[in-house]
């Protein structure tokens, strides 16, 4: 097969132009995103030869070699790993196959060390390249197959590949270094990069001097796992570096949690919890990104039962003592052991959580912010978890403007409140403003005010925090009157209606309501509205509702509750009309009050065309 030429995939040739056109500011990092990969290629081999030994070919010590050549102004990083085929080349070196790749392209923001943190959790790998090259050249070949492929570009939109014959296994990258970038071929530079990025690297990476022979190779890194040394042989960097290399990220962790397991099962663990957000937080599939070892042998990244979908933000490596070395994928699916592992990975990273929640709050909150919607998943999905979990929890409420935990809730609560209530919806501003709080905010009882969707599912589930209900102030039959507030408003407050009218005025809007309402009813819990919506125990939020819609997964909508304010003075307006006139024009009036309603809970009124006669009838009634 002769040479072929190839476009790169556009989304390629985007980012080949922002990698070189405008990340110039820390360009040796090509150096540990090449030496990562190579490292990885070698994992893979390692991992492969363990059910297959002939793809090692009888060359089982992986290394890394960095070989200069002045002269012609090239760098070459060769690994001896499980190398790349044809088909191989094409779609891991001209296109981004990861999933996400249009929504990365649309958050790059021109800014360029926001992009480059951007292009680091997504992983600009291999085209970092770029930065320093003017023309790369990957010779490969796969573990287990003959032939050898040349593959080699100029960055600048397409790429050529062809055969090789002779290749050695693995992959050497030759980088023709751009004149600002001649740096890169002196040997104490390669050193110190080395050294400050790859000294984890667990397999030697090896400096070529001289001819190439071999002769004056130097070992530049401590290859050994970095988890293997003990806690006080490794430093602050050490770790921060350990961590972009496993998380391709490019933030300071959070959170470092380096341990060994010792008893009925032996694991090690490296665990970072991130600074930020990865950028794959909330997709569907809830993968966790742990790399699972055995004795140092790279297993996989896809084990799924080693984590909760709810730690998915952890990244770092647990590697394995009893686990069989040839421990296959699919082995992994119900595995006793592995169960075990994730049973004491749950339990250290809660307790190391609940240390940083009490040593340094503010650090915590930070942390929360980031990622308290997702560890609140866990409240809804492990049961035994769930007191610590919600322990951890913190919530926005009305009684503080920054968070709270429930255990102060509870202790917040007033004389005669026997439960705790909360309101959820899309924003805290916009929850705090809605009236069936008012009465609450009247009296000073605090109300937690729950914006994640998440929220909808475990408050239902959980029932109760340390023996007190959770209630949904949105929820009808809530008597206020049992509890002592700050009530000096009690006394002031307007009169009500009189009863009886109060009576004719809620059968004259129950009539004209029909159906669209469950019930009407006269609440102690308004002060300045009318009028509220809220529904009945056991019934669906208002807010739930809303989201599933939007998902469109609910396509009707469940009749709600109309309360009445029966001391304002439009309720007592209108109580005393129906007395003295009866029923005329009480239709219009109480859809307006209905619609009025909904649109407090940002809802459309049920018939907008209606509604706008209505109004405009009123309008015209008020200035006649
Ligand atoms: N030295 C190598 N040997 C074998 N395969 C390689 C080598 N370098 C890169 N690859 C292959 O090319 C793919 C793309 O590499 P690239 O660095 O762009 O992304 P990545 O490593 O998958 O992602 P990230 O950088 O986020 O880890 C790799 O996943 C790997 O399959």
């Amino acid at each position: 097969m002769a040479e072929e030429k190839r476009e790169f995939q556009a989304e390629v040739a985007k980012l080949l132009e922002i990698v070189v056109h405008s990340l110039y500011s820390n360009k040796e990092i090509f150096l540990r995103e090449l030496v990562s990969n190579a490292s990885d290629a070698c994992d893979k081999l390692r991992y492969a030869a363990q059910t297959e030994p002939h793809l090692a070919e009888g060359d089982g010590e992986y290394k890394i070699r960095l070989t200069v050549d002045t002269a012609a102004g090239t760098l070459t990083i060769a690994d001896n790993g499980i190398g790349m085929n044809r088909d191989d080349l094409v779609a891991n070196l001209g296109t981004i196959a990861k999933s996400g790749t249009a929504e990365f392209m649309s958050r790059l923001s021109g800014d360029q060390s926001k992009d480059m943190a951007l292009i680091g959790q997504f992983g600009v790998g291999f085209y970092s390249a770029f930065m320093v090259a003017d023309k790369v050249r990957v010779v490969t070949r796969k573990a287990g197959e003959q032939h050898g492929w040349a593959w080699e570009s100029d960055g600048k939109g397409s790429f050529t590949i062809a055969p090789a014959e002779g290749a050695a296994r693995g992959a050497s990258i030759t980088l023709t270094m751009r004149d600002d970038a001649k740096e890169f071929l002196e040997a104490h530079r390669l050193t110190s990069i080395i050294k400050r990025y790859s000294d984890h690297i667990a397999i030697p990476v090896i400096l070529a001097e001289g001819d190439g022979g071999g002769e004056g190779d130097k070992t530049i890194n401590s290859a050994s796992a970095l988890w293997t040394r003990s806690k006080s042989d490794i430093s602050t960097e050490q770790y921060k570096e350990f961590y972009h290399h496993v998380a391709h990220a490019f933030d300071e962790p959070f959170l470092t949690i380096h341990y060994k397991a010792e008893g009925a099962i032996e694991y090690t663990g490296l665990l970072f919890v991130p600074g930020s957000k990865p950028f794959d937080l909330f997709s569907p599939e809830r993968k966790n990104h742990l790399k699972l070892y055995v004795k140092r042998v790279f297993i996989t990244d896809q084990a799924e039962g080693l984590l909760p979908p709810y730690l998915r933000f952890l990244r770092g490596i647990v590697d394995s003592q009893d686990l069989p070395l040839n421990v296959s994928r699919e082995m992994l699916q119900h595995n006793p052991v592995l169960a075990k592992i994730k049973t004491g990975l749950v339990k250290r990273v809660l307790s190391e959580l609940k240390k940083k929640a009490e040593d340094d709050q503010a650090a915590y909150l930070t942390f929360w912010e980031e990622f308290g919607p997702v560890l609140k998943e866990g409240i809804y999905e492990d049961f035994e978890r769930k007191a610590e979990i919600l322990a951890l929890s913190r919530f926005r409420s009305t009684a503080t403007d920054g968070w709270t935990s429930l255990a102060e809730a509870v202790a917040r609560m007033k004389d005669g409140q026997e439960a705790l209530y909360f309101a959820t919806g899309d924003s805290v501003e916009s929850l705090k403003k809605s009236p069936q709080l008012e009465g609450f905010l009247a009296k000073g009882i605090e109300v937690l005010l729950l914006t994640d969707p998440i929220d909808e599912f475990w408050v239902p589930a959980v029932g109760e925090f340390e023996g007190k209900a959770l209630k949904a102030v949105t929820e009808g039959g809530l008597d206020l009157g049992k509890i002592k507030g700050d009530d000096k408003a009690d006394a002031d407050r307007p009169a009500p209606a009189d009863s009886g009218d109060l009576d004719l005025l809620i059968a004259g809007l129950k009539l004209s309501l029909g159906d669209a309402v469950k019930d009407v009813k006269a609440s102690e819990r308004l002060t300045s509205s009318a009028v509220c919506l809220v529904i009945e125990e056991g019934q669906m939020s208002m807010h739930l509702e809303k989201l599933l819609k939007a998902h469109r997964q609910l396509d009707r909508e469940q009749p709600r509750v109309l309360e009445i304010n029966p001391r304002h003075p439009l309720i007592k307006s209108l109580a005393a009309a129906i007395k003295a006139k009866g029923r005329e024009g009480i239709d219009d009036q109480a859809w307006l009050l209905y619609d009025q309603a909904r649109i407090v809970e940002g809802e459309a009124p049920t018939d907008p065309v209606a509604f706008a006669r209505r109004l405009a009838q009123v309008m015209e009634h008020g200035l006649a």
